[in-house]
């Protein structure tokens, strides 16, 4: 599966959105890819997911032992992935904005992958590495079903995107002209 089918699947569920949105990161973009669209479809999900699945396995060496995804956007690619991985999925949540693993424990050196939706800085991987590394994990991996950087954005870890689909995004304080004059909208759940 290339970007190409990623980006189809995407279109076809209504799920490449246009206007002027204010992402996780702070940035300023006219695309937002408004994954629950496609997660909404168990179908598609599970084309995208067995796909990237099989992109960890090849890519990945050694044993995994739990997919971890960051909610909300990471919780549906996460725990299907998991399914084809063969192994359970966890997540964490933001407490007071802070990732946390609130529901689970977690073995010291348990081996994670982070199954996230889309990466666009890579901020929220970062987080989600920060936290499972205080609980002793070891993160071997992290994977996405689109990266937004085409691969600019440093993780930390090494990064299995299913897709590399490169989208504008700006500081606030640098938008063209026609993303100015257009309300801004934030999807996303930060800061909720
Ligand atoms: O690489 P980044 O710059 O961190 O951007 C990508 C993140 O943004 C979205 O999450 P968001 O915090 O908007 O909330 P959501 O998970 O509820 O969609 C998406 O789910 C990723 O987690
Ligand atoms: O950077 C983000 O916050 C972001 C971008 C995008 O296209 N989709 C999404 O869910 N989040
Ligand atoms: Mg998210």
């Amino acid at each position: 599966m290339n970007t190409d089918d990623v980006l189809e699947i995407f279109r076809d569920a209504g799920a490449v959105l246009e206007g002027h949105f204010i992402l996780t990161s702070g940035l300023r973009s006219p695309v937002f890819l408004q994954k629950a669209r496609v997660f909404m479809h168990a179908d598609k999900t599970e084309t995208l997911c067995k796909a990237l699945a099989e992109k960890i396995r090849e890519q990945v060496p050694g044993q995994i032992d739990y997919v971890v995804g960051p909610a909300i956007g990471g919780l549906i690619p996460a725990y299907e992935t998991s399914r084809h991985l063969g192994v359970p999925a966890i997540w964490v949540e933001r407490e007071q904005g802070t990732f946390r693993l609130r529901r689970f424990e977690i073995e010291q050196s348990a081996r994670v992958v982070i199954v996230e939706d889309i990466v666009t800085t890579g901020l929220s991987i970062r987080e989600t590495i920060e936290c499972l590394k205080a609980l002793g994990a070891e993160v071997v991996a992290a994977a996405c079903i689109i990266d937004r950087s085409a691969g600019k954005s440093d993780v930390g870890v090494p990064l299995v995107a299913l897709a590399e689909y490169e989208v504008p995004a700006y500081p606030a304080d640098a938008l063209p002209p026609e993303l100015a004059a257009l309300p801004a909208v934030k999807p996303g759940s930060r800061n909720m």
